[in-house]
């Protein structure tokens, strides 16, 4: 069984190795949020302290705060337009490359900031590879008018699609709602096991009061998984079918 130790070792040795391997001179980057890209930031403003010369648009404030201590020029999708490379982390990956995402409360930016992005990278480590995705509660992004009932439907829907939750709870810190970097709720669904992740991403989003969804499938291009003893592996999942349509055809990108 792996420590905190570990797992922080692991994540940042992903991280290290996503800077090596994909960053280059002149890119623009989506930055993820949570740990493991925290670690990534905090590297490639390493690498920018050398001379690397990269712009950055942060998922969440977090990133952007931590980004802008460490030296990492922002931008935004306004001025960038398209970006080179997406890096950001996840709570589950599976071999496919879907991943559940938004453990942290950036789902809905991380998204925004991967779809404007001609590739996107997962860092992760080992401990978030799965065979099938649902033992981590998937993270639903509500808006905070009549969430009760958003949840009431969004409960509806999963027991239509064959996949009731044992739970659906708001999301709760420190006595109160945790509220997003847009000013959202967050329903995390226990799913236990996804059968098919494509059948429900393709359909939470049509919910009245649901804004985004944590699972993100057909959008990792690679991942990068970080070992403890400090090694990494890089995967390929481009060619994983599971894709909802996205705003931007992947042939276009
Ligand atoms: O989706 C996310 C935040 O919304 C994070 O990428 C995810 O929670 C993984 O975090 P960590 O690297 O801390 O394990």
């Amino acid at each position: 069984m792996q420590s905190g130790n570990d797992h922080d070792r692991a994540k940042r040795a992903a991280a290290r190795c996503a800077v090596e391997t994909y960053v280059l001179d002149g890119m623009k980057l989506g930055l993820g949020s949570g740990t493991t890209s925290h670690w990534f930031v905090r590297a490639l403003g390493e690498a920018v302290a050398r001379g690397l010369d990269v712009v950055g648009v942060p998922t969440s404030t977090a990133t952007r705060d931590l980004a802008l201590e460490v030296g990492v020029p922002l931008t935004t999708l306004v001025e960038a337009v398209r970006l080179d490379l997406a890096i950001d982390g996840a709570d589950e990956i599976d071999p496919q490359g879907a991943m559940i995402k938004g453990g942290g409360a950036c789902l809905l930016w991380e998204r925004i900031v991967a779809d404007a992005a001609d590739r996107m990278v997962a860092v992760v480590d080992e401990g978030k590879l799965v065979p099938t995705l649902g033992a981590f509660p998937l993270p639903i992004e509500v808006i905070p008018y009549e969430w009760e009932s958003t949840r009431r439907s969004i409960a509806r829907l999963l027991e239509k699609l064959g996949q009731p939750a044992a739970e659906l709870s708001l999301r709760i810190r420190d006595g109160a709602p945790v509220v997003t970097d847009s000013g959202n709720y967050l329903i995390d669904a226990d799913l236990k096991s996804i059968i098919d992740p494509l059948a429900i991403d393709g359909r939470l989003n049509w919910i009245p009061g649901v804004v985004e969804n944590g699972l993100f499938t057909g959008i990792a291009d690679e991942m990068v998984i970080g070992r403890a003893d400090g090694t990494c592996e890089v995967r390929d999942c481009s060619r994983a079918l599971t894709a909802r349509p996205s705003t931007t055809p992947r042939g276009d990108r």
